[in-house]
């Protein structure tokens, strides 16, 4: 009984993400859908792929916004590579770009990349190339010199490479692809897309570019796709100085079916100009414009500022051994926060159940720990974003750099210990997991004074439920036994909490260089808090802070100085570092991620 309704549930699943049809259904080269089958090992579209598929190959410009892990990146690749293998003569490494697609991080430039190469396994004469921040421009210039025919990009690189690299040739430019658009507008990077339209000639709203570079294909001749998760203002306006009578597609979390799929398309088609000349229709947040999968279960947990570290360890160390196969990724707000906290959980030690020290102690988590931020070495983030892949059993402790985009797979649990501030941000960490129908869960991490947060999130029609950290920490074994709450007023008193938190600070200050990376985390977070923007500044109110219990969050037992030689230290290098990335202007909270 109990396997009909798990099949059944499977079914069911199935039928919300995939479609009822075939690729080869949908108008695509028959070896494509081969490798599309073999390579990749997809059997059938997703739904978001039966709908743009065949837009895409019509040749109108589209715009894309769809949940997260729906498979956005096939649905624009796949038609790309049919049109280009079709070209009679076969196109030459000589002719250069044809397809452009411009995403936000270089993890993502990678994963577009490895896609790619897959698709063209059988195309071998349609070129894959990337080229990115961090990388060698010199190596890159050659690349482009010998020719890319779909170019993968970040939108600094590019423009570089544009300005600079004479024998990048784009003439025969046919597609521009915006994936991550929200992501890549919202780091700040607006001006650099504008810049690149205009010397692409592919802004339709000012004049264009003249000059030696601008591509000799008719703006007519070019296309367009724009891709997102979530709509706003920014959104819209790169929808309105890049797409031309774009097609609108937006997938409801509900079932539908291939012939719904095309009425919704042809029905969105029409409302198409109306809604990109008014903004309001397509930004306005509080109509849940924020795609989030439906199985996704989202839980929130109060917990007051001292007893954050505690309880966020004593939450993975509940979530491990429950499940012993599971990846989970944990978010913060500051690089500096993501060093700390990885060498912490990578060497404390601490044995609850142990009677006497002499017992000596055992390894607080047992499962492989990684970790990902912007001011890691290139080779160290691409090695760990390989890593974290292919484990099994891994926490990955991670800035933004992860939020947006990456395909990990079979991830359990996204935790948000440091909250995200926009919403949407909280939708895009969110959806690193429960992706193409996969089960999975969420927790946010709030202090009782910024609760308010939930109503922010539910103006977007993302809403959550309270996890019950009392029932776990209740479950955790301390000295062979139980401890019930009941007994106790609250979680800071909880005595697991207690006897972590003093563990915790006593492995900090016996060692100085973990003493080092806490004060510099607990200096980064202050500032990362006081950052908030516009309406958040109401509800992550840095007056309200107790730096006492911010330091216990940290282990430290006392709290470092915000205005001795460190901050002061720290402040100049943010500076340095941002005049030398030439990112003052994009980013209010730069060197964050
Ligand atoms: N037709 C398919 N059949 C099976 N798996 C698929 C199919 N299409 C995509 N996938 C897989 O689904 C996952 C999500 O795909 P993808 O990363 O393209 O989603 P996305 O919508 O771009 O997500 P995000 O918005 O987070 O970037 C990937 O692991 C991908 O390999």
């Amino acid at each position: 009984m109990k396997g009909e309704r798990e099949e059944e549930k499977e079914l069911n699943k199935n039928s919300e993400i995939f479609a009822s049809c075939s690729f080869s259904s949908l108008g695509l080269h028959p070896t494509l859908c081969n490798e599309l089958q073999e390579r990749l090992g997809f059997e059938a579209p997703t739904l978001v792929q039966a709908q743009a598929i065949p837009v895409v190959l019509s040749g109108r410009h589209v715009l894309v916004n769809a949940a997260t892990g729906t498979g956005k990146t096939v649905a624009y690749l796949a038609p790309i590579i049919h049109h280009l293998q079709s070209y009679s003569p076969k196109i030459e490494r000589n002719q250069g770009t044809f397809a452009l697609v411009l995403v936000p991080t270089r993890e993502l430039c990678i994963q577009v990349y490895e896609i790619l190469q897959k698709l063209l396994h059988r195309f071998h004469w349609i070129v894959p190339g990337y080229v990115m921040g961090g990388e060698k421009r010199t190596k890159e210039k050659a690349r482009l010199r010998k020719g890319i025919s779909i170019l993968i990009a970040t939108p600094g690189r590019l423009l570089d490479h544009l300005k600079n690299t004479s024998s990048f040739m784009h003439s025969n430019l046919r597609w521009i692809i915006f994936d991550e658009a929200d992501r890549i507008l919202e780091l700040g990077f607006g001006q650099e897309i504008e810049q690149i339209l205009d010397l692409l000639g592919s802004r339709l709203t000012e004049p264009v570019v003249k000059g030696n570079k601008v591509s000799s294909i008719s703006t007519s001749q070019r296309q367009n796709l724009l891709l997102s998760a979530t709509l706003n203002e920014k959104v819209n306006n790169l929808a309105k100085i890049s797409l031309e009578n774009p097609v609108m597609i937006g997938l409801d979390d509900k079932k539908m079916q291939l012939d719904q799929l095309i009425e919704h398309t042809e029905s969105v088609e029409s409302n198409t100009d109306d809604e990109l000349e008014c903004p309001s229709k397509v930004t306005n947040p509080s109509t849940g414009d924020y795609k989030l999968p439906s199985q996704l279960v989202q839980k929130y947990v109060k917990v007051p500022c001292g007893s954050r570290l505690a309880v966020l360890i004593s939450i993975l160390k509940h979530l491990f051994e429950k499940e012993t196969s599971q990846k989970i990724v944990v978010f913060f707000s500051t690089c500096d926060g993501v060093d700390f906290h990885y060498s912490l959980l990578s060497d404390f030690r601490y044995s609850p159940n142990s009677q006497s020290e002499a017992e000596g102690s055992e390894m607080f988590l047992r499962c492989k720990i990684f970790r990902l931020h912007g001011s890691m070495k290139q080779e160290d983030r691409r090695s760990t974003f390989q890593a974290f892949k292919t484990e099994k059993l891994a926490l990955l402790l991670s800035t933004d750099v992860a939020a947006r985009g990456l395909d990990f797979p079979k991830v359990r649990c996204i935790i948000q210990y440091d909250s995200p501030g926009e919403a949407t941000e909280y939708v895009h960490r969110v959806g690193r997991t429960a992706r193409l129908g996969e089960m999975g869960d969420s927790l946010l991490f709030l202090q009782p004074v910024e609760v308010d947060y939930l109503q922010d999130l539910g103006k977007h029609g993302v809403s959550l439920t309270e996890y019950p950290i009392l029932k776990v920490l209740d479950s955790l074994l301390l000295h062979g036994q139980t401890h019930r709450t009941k007994k106790f007023v609250s979680l800071e008193l909880h005595p697991w909490v207690l006897s972590v938190q003093k563990a915790l600070e006593s492995f900090i200050s016996v060692q100085p260089r973990m003493n080092k990376l806490a004060q510099n985390a607990f200096i980064s977070w202050v500032r990362a808090y006081t950052a908030h923007r516009g309406d958040l500044k109401r509800i992550f109110m840095v007056q309200k802070l107790h730096l006492g219990h911010v330091a216990k969050s940290f282990a430290l037992k006392q709290q470092p100085s915000l205005v001795g030689k460190s901050f002061q230290k720290q402040s100049k290098k943010r500076k340095r570092d941002q005049k030398q990335k030439g990112l003052s202007k994009k980013r209010k909270i730069t060197g964050k991620t």
